[in-house]
């Protein structure tokens, strides 16, 4: 059947879309050729203040509920979500850009993954009896109540899933606000919830950009604050927050290193600095885009990478065939074209790539730079495209300090054949998801989040529980009371 890209409405909320023209316009643009393929409006006042009260009011009796049911609800959501998962690929393509051969297997496969595995343990979510002499106490984990999420632009669907399947299967409600830039597919997701039985209000989106976002986290009957973005905009979500002291989770930036020692199999790592740096046209947070190579294997790796990157196939994203697209808009196409000049006049050696890519849409070369120094504006910021920075290493101790010698902390990653070595350099590395002889794999059942300025909290995996409830402690006496007078 498809989707059309022009919801029926900007917002979902209360169980149903709801517009209201006189919020601003958003158009929603195609990364592939620049043309508009939807036209949206931000969330007016009464508009967030319906998804609020909605949220509200539904939540107090989901809690109520028996986690199974919940689970139930959840885990149907999931069985349509792979479904539906052509046309939600599709969606999503054209959402972001990125090609069908990962949205195919990647967004709503994910997304279904995180309400399979929170709707299975929704069921299970109990306290514990602690024994005190005579007497005893519990506790109980209960839900926070009204939670917020905000996304960033590159994985929309799944980060509506990662956020709202914890959140509702411990209880809570949810507002999801997507990135403005990508707003379609998490109302699929809200579709499809309410589908599988999920009752009105608990599963709100709302449209906007960041004076949206702002009004919720702000908010004094929000409880929870969930965010996937920069770390500027994080510091600021964080900041107001803590007026309320709210709960947050935060999934923040990275500059993260990847550390390839001199035995490694170097198709391996070179596979795994291309998933780390282009994979999604390098618009992932935990890439690992300071590739640390050691000295004496480095120009074989440059060589084997780049024979490697002249087969990638660059073009129309709804091709099955391509495996790299456009960068998701104009405006971070030109972000990372700055970047590449910095390489280049800070004296970096363009090893390939490097030019935009003529014609229709937001396409840049996948580009890679050797020689590149820690001082380097390019191996110190974040760049989310496709830019990989190649630095020389000779010696262990050198190299560790080096990789954690960045504000950033959310991924690292190390090849190597020698297992005592891998996880001995993988536990000096300050980062909160680490990989040894793999980049870039985000399963549900580990956790997933970072470090230092990268993040707190944790997204999926049993611990996502923790940041979506909250334990009451019961103490019970079994005598009689004892008072001083
Ligand atoms: N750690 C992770 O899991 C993860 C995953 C994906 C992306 N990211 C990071 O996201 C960034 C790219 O995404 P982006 O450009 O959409 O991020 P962004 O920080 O610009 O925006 C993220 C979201 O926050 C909203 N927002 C902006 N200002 C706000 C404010 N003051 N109050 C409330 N909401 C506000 C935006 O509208 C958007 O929905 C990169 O830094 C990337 O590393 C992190
Ligand atoms: O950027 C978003 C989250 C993420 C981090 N690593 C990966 C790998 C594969 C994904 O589909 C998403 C992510």
């Amino acid at each position: 059947m498809g989707y059309d890209t022009q919801p029926k409405a900007s917002h979902f909320v209360d169980g149903q879309y709801i517009e209201d023209t006189s919020g601003a316009v958003m158009e929603v643009v195609y990364p592939a050729t620049g043309a508009v393929i939807a036209r949206l409006h931000e969330a007016t006042p009464a508009i967030i203040e319906k998804a609020i009260t909605s949220g509200r009011r539904a939540q107090a009796e989901w809690a109520g509920m028996m986690g199974v049911e919940r689970g139930r609800i959840l885990r149907r959501a999931a069985d349509i979500m792979r479904e539906r998962n052509y046309d939600l690929s599709v969606l999503e393509t054209h959402d972001t850009g990125k090609p069908m051969s990962e949205t195919l297997y990647v967004d709503a496969t994910s997304g279904a993954d995180a309400l399979e595995y929170f709707g299975g343990l929704a069921g299970s979510l109990t306290g514990e009896h602690v024994p005190l002499g005579g007497d005893w106490g519990y506790t109980v984990r209960e839900p926070l109540g009204l939670c917020v999420g905000l996304g960033a632009w590159n994985y929309p669907t799944q980060i509506a899933c990662w956020k709202g399947a914890p959140a509702l299967a411990c209880g809570n409600a949810m507002i999801f606000k997507p990135s403005e830039t990508t707003p379609l597919c998490a109302l699929k997701v809200a579709e499809i919830l309410h589908e599988a039985g999920l009752p009105a209000g608990l599963y709100n989106v709302i449209q906007g950009a960041g004076d949206v976002g702002r009004a919720l986290v702000g908010d004094e009957r929000v409880d929870k604050v969930s965010l996937t973005g920069s770390v500027p905009t994080g510091k600021r979500v964080y900041a107001s927050a803590a007026e309320g002291m709210k709960h947050v989770t935060m999934e923040l930036g990275g500059k993260s290193p990847l550390v390839v020692f001199e035995d490694a199999d170097l198709d391996n790592a070179v596979g795994g600095a291309i998933l780390g740096n282009f994979y999604s046209t390098g618009q992932v947070c935990s890439n690992g885009t300071r590739v640390f190579v050691h000295k004496s294997i480095k120009e074989a790796f440059l060589k084997r990478l780049a024979e490697r990157l002249g087969s990638a196939k660059i073009g129309d994203p709804l091709d099955e065939t391509v495996n790299f697209g456009p960068m998701v808009s104009s405006s971070q196409r030109d972000i990372v074209l700055d970047y590449i000049a910095k390489g280049k006049a800070e004296g970096a050696r363009l090893v390939c790539g490097g030019s935009v890519i003529a014609g229709d849409g937001f396409y840049i070369q996948p580009t890679v730079f050797a020689d590149v120094t820690d001082d380097m504006v390019i191996a110190r910021e974040e760049i989310f495209g496709p830019v990989m920075a190649v630095l020389d290493f000779e010696d262990e101790a050198d190299v560790i300090a080096r990789a954690n010698n960045t504000e950033y902390g959310l991924s690292a990653g190390v090849f190597t054949r020698d297992i005592s070595r891998a996880h001995r350099v993988i536990g000096q590395l300050q980062a909160g998801s680490c990989f040894i002889n793999s980049y870039n794999d985000a399963p549900v059942e580990l956790p997933f989040g970072g470090s230092k300025l990268s993040g707190v909290g944790r997204e999926n995996s049993k611990t996502a529980i923790e940041h979506y409830s909250q334990l009451k402690s019961v103490y019970v006496r079994m005598g009689d009371v004892e008072a001083p007078f």
